[in-house]
């Protein structure tokens, strides 16, 4: 496999597929550039939204296509927003206020656990009767304020105390080997060898 199509809109991880295929010789190909319009995500669960994104722009372009469904899991909020994560403080997406509205249903909360998961799904064609899966968590903690420039979406208020940062606060060469996409990435990895395809 020598290129695949990155069903995704979101620049973020544009730049982490691209730096985490590089050493592969595998050239990701946003599905942007190959006028691939946003699909819907329309599911409950993280693995039918990936699916479903996979598909949608395997079979506009005839390539194989890798799609990431991913979010923030809060303890307090009983694992919100977890698939709604993007959508969190409503259209149109925005980072930003997505941070406040945790921020703010987060205020007075103690509990401040949370983790990051990521859905990653292959497909070679539109119609793969055996779509590759594999799946990646980080636990952290939400802190009070933001912190950091680096990453994207939840990652300035995402503290890992093992390190003492942020995840904005983290280099990509150090957040891509131990974040929730990097570890789902190894493992999918792994299954595309034992299919013989990387
Ligand atoms: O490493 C991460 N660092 C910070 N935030 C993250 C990360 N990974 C996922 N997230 C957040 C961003 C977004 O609020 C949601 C993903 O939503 P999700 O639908 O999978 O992606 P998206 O709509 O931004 O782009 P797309 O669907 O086109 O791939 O979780
Ligand atoms: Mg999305």
């Amino acid at each position: 496999m020598k290129r695949i199509v990155l069903a995704s809109n979101n620049a973020g991880k544009v730049r982490e597929f691209q730096r985490l295929f590089a050493p592969l010789h595998i050239e990701i190909v946003p599905q942007g550039d190959l006028g691939v319009p946003e699909a819907e995500e329309p599911h409950v669960t993280f693995l039918e939204n990936a699916l479903a994104k996979a598909r949608h722009a395997s079979t506009l372009t005839g390539m194989p296509a890798l799609a990431d469904d991913s979010g923030i899991c809060v303890s307090a909020l009983n694992g919100a927003p977890g698939v709604y994560s993007a959508r969190y403080a409503g259209p149109p997406k925005s980072d930003e206020r997505n941070n406040l509205k945790l921020l703010d249903a987060l205020s007075g909360v103690a509990d401040r656990r949370a983790f990051y998961y990521a859905v990653l799904v292959m497909v070679r064609h539109g119609d793969d009767p055996r779509p590759l899966i594999a799946e990646g968590r980080l636990d952290g903690e939400i802190l009070l304020a933001p912190r950091g420039e680096g990453g994207f979406g939840y990652d300035p208020l995402f503290y890992l105390s093992a390190l003492g940062n942020t995840v904005a606060e983290l280099t990509p060469e150090e957040k891509n080997p131990i974040s929730h996409r990097g570890r789902a990435l190894a493992s999918l990895l792994a299954r595309m060898a034992e299919e013989g395809q990387v």
